[in-house]
């Protein structure tokens, strides 16, 4: 384990049964549908990647990179979009993976934005929801973990860019996070 790490959350085998779990969910529901997948760089990419082999049907994806919106972007949610999406998404069913929900802020930002430009349909797929520290009621369609209020890294989660590769879950230590 990293020494950084205080224990692991969900192991490979844990990610890659739900992983697939949610493939064959989201491939029967979209069956017969144009779908396309919206990766939220950075944290979604391990995830992402993972998820797209394991849908059965057609797909296309595309991914868009936001970031927090000055110092009240904490409390109000509001993200600057660092890198928008390649096409119109008119008429197209958009489902939105994310890695984390945690406020639900950036969601419920993104989902707004979104809407805005009449999808067919936009729905939320995480890897990970932290329901304890929600600040905006967010519609999750797809959830892998439920997860208690602990900060998460690995499999592309983050803390100050590091610990993205870590290919499992774990709870960061305390001390590493209350040190900076
Ligand atoms: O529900 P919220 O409280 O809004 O938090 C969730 C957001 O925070 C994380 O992204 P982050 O801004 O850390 O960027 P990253 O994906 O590049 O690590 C995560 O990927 C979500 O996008
Ligand atoms: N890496 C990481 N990012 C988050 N953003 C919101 N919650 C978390 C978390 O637990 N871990």
């Amino acid at each position: 384990m990293h020494p950084d790490v205080e224990k692991l959350l969900f192991s490979r085998a844990d990610i890659d049964n739900k992983v697939h779990e949610l493939g064959s969910i989201i491939s029967r529901d979209y069956a017969g549908q144009d779908l396309l997948m919206v990766g939220i760089l950075k944290g979604a990419a391990v995830f992402m990647a993972d998820l797209i082999r394991a849908i059965s049907i057609d797909v296309s994806i595309d991914f868009m990179a936001l970031s927090s919106y000055g110092a009240s972007s904490k409390s109000t949610g509001v993200v600057r979009i660092l890198k928008d999406l390649d096409k119109s998404i008119q008429n197209r069913h958009v489902l939105i993976v994310e890695d984390i929900v945690d406020t639900g802020l950036t969601l419920t930002y993104l989902l707004k934005i979104l809407k805005a430009r009449n999808p067919a349909g936009v729905r939320i797929c995480t890897m990970l929801d932290k329901p304890s520290r929600r600040k905006a009621d967010v519609p999750v369609d797809y959830n892998g973990f439920t997860i208690p209020d602990h900060f998460v890294v690995g499999y592309g989660l983050d803390y100050n860019e590091k610990y993205r590769n870590l290919p499992e879950i774990y709870v960061l230590k305390e001390e590493i996070y209350r040190s900076k």
